[in-house]
C-alpha cells in the first residue's frame, strides 16, 4: 500500500505529466494504487494522491467488488465529450478525508485513453462511473472536488484538514 497525500499538499495541485512508456513501473504503480484504493476503501484513485504527479487513475465502481470486481486503469485520460444535463452528487476524497459537500458535474462523461495493454481505448460513463472518472481526471490537473465549492466552505475544510495534520504528526511523534 502507499501513503495517501492529505489536503493542503503542493503535490495535489500539480499538473501532472503524461504518462510516456508503460513499462513493468507503471504497471507496478497501477496494482499499488488499486489495492490502496480498496483498503481505503474507495471507488478511485489517482496517481498524484499517492505522490505520483504521472497522468494515471484507478477506479472501481462497481457495487460488490468482492465478488466481481471491475477495476480500470486509465492512462493519460481525455475527456472527448460531456453531455448537457447534469447530477449533483455528494462528494468525498480520499485526500480530504470524512468531508463531503455537493458537487455538479455532466451526467454522462465519454473518455479515451492509453489503458496498460498499450491499446487506445474509448468509453461512456454514467452513474457513479462518470462523476468518480471526472473526479479522478480533475486529480490529475490539482483540481479537487473543493475547488468547486464557495470559499469560505474550501476555507473551513482545508483548516479542518491542516488541524488533522498537525494531530496525525503529534501522534506519530508519541
Ligand atoms: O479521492 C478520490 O479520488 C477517490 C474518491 C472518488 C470519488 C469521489 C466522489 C464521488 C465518486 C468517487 C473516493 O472513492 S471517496 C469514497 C467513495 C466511496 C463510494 C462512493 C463515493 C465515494
Ligand atoms: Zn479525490
Amino acid at each position: 500500500l502507499r501513503p495517501i497525500l492529505i489536503h493542503p499538499d503542493p503535490r495535489l495541485k500539480k499538473h501532472c505529466d503524461p504518462v510516456v512508456t508503460v513499462d513493468d513501473e507503471i504497471r507496478k504503480l497501477a496494482d499499488d494504487m488499486l489495492a490502496t484504493m480498496y483498503d481505503a476503501p474507495g471507488v478511485g484513485l489517482a496517481a498524484p494522491q499517492v505522490g505520483v504527479l504521472k497522468r494515471l487513475f484507478v477506479m472501481d465502481c462497481v457495487k460488490d467488488k468482492a465478488t466481481a470486481p471491475a477495476p480500470m486503469v486509465m492512462l493519460n485520460p481525455e475527456v472527448t465529450w460531456t453531455s448537457e444535463e447534469t447530477n449533483v452528487y455528494e462528494e468525498g476524497c480520499l485526500s480530504i478525508p470524512d468531508q463531503y459537500a455537493e458537487v455538479t458535474r455532466p451526467r454522462e462523461v465519454r473518455m479515451r485513453w492509453l489503458g496498460l495493454d498499450g491499446q487506445i481505448h474509448e468509453e461512456q460513463f454514467d452513474g457513479l462511473w462518470a462523476t468518480c472518472a471526472q473526479h479522478e481526471n480533475d486529480h490529475l490537473d490539482g483540481k479537487l472536488f473543493i475547488d468547486y465549492l464557495g470559499p469560505l466552505k474550501r476555507q473551513m475544510i482545508t483548516r479542518k484538514m491542516e488541524k488533522l495534520k498537525r494531530e496525525r504528526a503529534r501522534a506519530a511523534k508519541d
